[in-house]
Formats: C-alpha cells, structure tokens, sequence
C-alpha cells in the first residue's frame, strides 16, 4: 500500500495493494490496520456511498456538509475512470480556495482521501463510472452544500458542457459562500507522512 502527498496538506492519494494470479486479482481495499501501520489513522467511517454515473462528462460537486455532520471522505473508483477533486474551504488555511485533483480508476486502484473543510467533487471520463466512499459522518441533508464546480478554476478537462444535476448547476460560486470552516491548523498525520 501506497501513501502520496497532494499539493493540498491534507489531502492523499492511498494506493492498496493488488495481488494479481491468473484468476484476476485481491486487493485489501480499506485496512485501518495497514493505515495505521504507515502512521495514517482516519478517523472512524460509518457510512459508504455508491453511485453510478452513466454518460461520460457527468460532475458530481462540489459538495460539503457542513458541522456538526462534517464528512471526511475515502473515495475509489469501482468501474470506468473518473478525476476527482478536492478544495480546501477552511477559512484561514495557507490553501483556502486552492484544489488538487486526481484521476481514479478501475485500473488503476488509486483512492483519495478528502478530509472534513474540503469540497469534494468528480468528473467522469468513461460511460458507466462507479464511485464508491467511506464517509465519516451520517447524510445530514440540513447541512448538505455546493459551491459550483466552475468558479474555482479547476481544470476538468472537459470538451463540452458537463452533465449536472439541478442542484449543482445553481450552486453559488466560491466568491459568493461564507465557509463553515476554520482552519485548525496542520492535520496530526501530516507531520508522521
Ligand atoms: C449524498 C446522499 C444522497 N442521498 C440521496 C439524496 C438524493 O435523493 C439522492 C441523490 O443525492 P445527490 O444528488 O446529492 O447525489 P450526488 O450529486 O451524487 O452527491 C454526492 O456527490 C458528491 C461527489 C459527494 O461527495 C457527496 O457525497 C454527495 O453530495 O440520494 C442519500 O440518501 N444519502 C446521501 O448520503
């Protein structure tokens, strides 16, 4: 298992292992074991999402849920590709507003952690794309936000519109939202990675 800083603290990029045979492969796809060994302990999960997005260029985000059901996510791709990203929204961070993204796959077995004060978002980039995360809080819809995906500057690497549900496509722009979050200073693991 692999950990990778972003260029966001805070943010990683977790690459499990995949033992191959000739049947196809295995992979420990969430080992708080094996985290804690690297000297990464997230904190407890107790909700898994799973959503298929059908047409390629569908974006799902930017999205956040605000305290006291604050959601700290672990996100992978079970079928197709697709570029995930994060944006940090804690006020007073050094990375208030900046974003990373990373491209998930099938194929390529990389997840992304995206902690509590980050927007998270994603793009397809094949038809029939599965999304899969382990959420550390409850789905709260009172505290569910948006910011919209085109006021950050995010490269997608979009060729035409993309495919947006009613909510995301009038979700207010970064400029115009009033965080709920506060920078807290560096996260415990930072220093240990
Ligand atoms: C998020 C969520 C949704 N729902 C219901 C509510 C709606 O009836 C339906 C679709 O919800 P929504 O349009 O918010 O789904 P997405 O656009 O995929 O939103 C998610 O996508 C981005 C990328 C995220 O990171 C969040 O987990 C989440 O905001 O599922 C639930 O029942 N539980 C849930 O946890």
């Amino acid at each position: 298992m692999q950990i990778q800083k972003t260029s966001l603290p805070g943010v990683l990029i977790i690459v499990p292992s995949r033992f191959g045979d000739e049947r196809g492969f295995f992979s420990e796809s969430w080992s708080r074991r094996t985290l804690h060994e690297a000297g990464l302990d997230l904190p407890e999960f107790v909700q898994d999402n799973h959503s298929l997005s059908s047409a390629v260029g569908t974006l799902r985000g930017l999205h956040f849920q605000s305290p006291p059901h604050a959601q700290g996510k672990l996100v992978r791709c079970g079928r197709g590709r697709l570029f995930d990203v994060a944006v940090d929204i804690r006020k007073g961070s050094p990375t208030y507003g900046k974003w990373t993204g990373c491209e998930l796959s099938f194929e390529n077995g990389c997840q992304l952690w995206v902690p509590a004060g980050f927007l998270h978002g994603f793009v397809t980039r094949e038809p029939d794309t599965e999304i899969l995360y382990k959420c550390t809080d409850h789905y709260a819809p009172d505290c569910d936000g948006a910011v919209a995906w085109d006021s950050i500057g995010i490269d997608w690497g979009l060729t035409d519109p993309p495919i947006l549900s009613a909510k995301d496509a009038r979700a207010p722009a970064l400029n115009e939202f009033d965080s709920p979050f506060t920078y807290q200073g560096p996260f415990d693991y930072e220093a240990r990675l």
